[in-house]
């Protein structure tokens, strides 16, 4: 079935016991492009992808990859899937070049030596190396290379830089930016790392408890929020009268709020609160996530 969303969720939800770690998820990720999705530890970016790759099966709601519902993706389906994780699980006891091998006949006829090339070329691997023997960083390239070079429709990425030094994590980054450049290559990808997010990817969703906080740009998500900063005698405001206040804080008597969905309206209420002096500051998307995760953090 063609589709042109390479995922799509209805009401998703995905309980473990008591806790919820997708709840009633609606996205819809288009074809092609780079979609980053963020949240604070726990949010339930592993579980969706866990779901997504029909390992394990939603509580309720429906999820579907590249079309199909991810219960019922044919071998012919999963050859078009690559997947790597944090645990980074390939076969301790096979030497590096085995491995290469397995994977090369296995997608025979998509593989892109080039794609894999360019990202293994960057860690000192050798052939008659055990798998169990490799660095994480060098277990994590030897993956990542392997993933691309699978050539994928979609590409799951679980956290796929954790462990890499700053040029292995240069080069995979640049390699992934190659590997959708312009085509139909979609790739998915979590990460905690907000500054790549936004070198990479073309989409952010923000996942808060399993739920879905925000979908949009990088640009966009960054624009939503805003940090004012007040001059207002005393306490200021109550907090729960500040319109879409996600932080507050105040430093030598001067009050930052910074604030969700919020105009030059703000402006006004926080002069009508007394403000002697009010200024707007630039946001980075690295603060604007930030303020959004930890509105309810734990
Ligand atoms: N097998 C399981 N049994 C019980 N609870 C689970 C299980 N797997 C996940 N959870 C819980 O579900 C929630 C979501 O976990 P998940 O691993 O999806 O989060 P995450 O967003 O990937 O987190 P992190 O950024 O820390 O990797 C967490 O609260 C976690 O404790």
């Amino acid at each position: 079935m063609i589709s042109d969303l390479a995922i799509e969720t209805r009401a998703l939800t995905r309980r473990h016991g008591r806790k919820v770690a997708v709840d009633h998820l609606d996205l819809a990720l288009p074809r092609g492009g780079i979609h980053a999705i963020v949240g604070a530890n726990g949010a339930g970016k592993s579980t969706l992808f866990r779901v997504l790759l029909g390992f394990v099966t939603p509580t309720a709601g429906e999820a579907f990859v590249l079309g199909r519902p991810s219960g019922a993706l044919t071998p012919a389906d999963r050859g078009l899937i690559g997947f790597v994780n944090e645990e980074h699980t390939l076969p301790g006891w096979a030497r590096v070049d085995e491995v290469v091998a397995m994977q090369r006949r296995l997608y025979a006829d998509r593989w892109d030596e080039q794609a894999f090339a360019s990202v293994i070329s960057s860690f000192d691997l050798l052939g008659d190396q055990r798998v169990a023997q490799l660095s994480r960083g060098e277990r994590a390239g030897l993956n990542l290379a392997l993933a691309l070079g699978q050539s994928p429709e979609l590409l799951i990425l679980d956290e796929p830089t954790l462990g890499l030094d700053v040029v292995a994590r240069r080069r995979l980054l640049e390699a992934l930016i190659a590997g959708v450049d312009g085509g139909d290559r979609t790739i998915v990808y979590c990460s905690h790392q907000i500054e790549e997010v936004e070198r990479l990817a073309d989409t952010l969703v923000v996942l808060e408890r399993g739920r879905l906080l925000a979908f949009a740009a990088p640009d966009e998500v960054c624009g939503r929020v805003s940090h004012w900063i007040a001059d207002v005698p005393f306490k200021g405001p109550e907090a729960a009268s500040v319109p879409g206040l996600l932080q507050h804080r105040r430093f030598d008597g001067v009050h930052h709020y910074v604030v969700l969905d919020q105009d030059d309206d703000f402006e006004a209420f926080l002069r009508a609160a007394g403000a002697r002096t009010v200024h707007r500051q630039a946001m980075s998307l690295d603060r604007a996530v930030d303020a959004l995760l930890t509105r309810n953090h734990a």
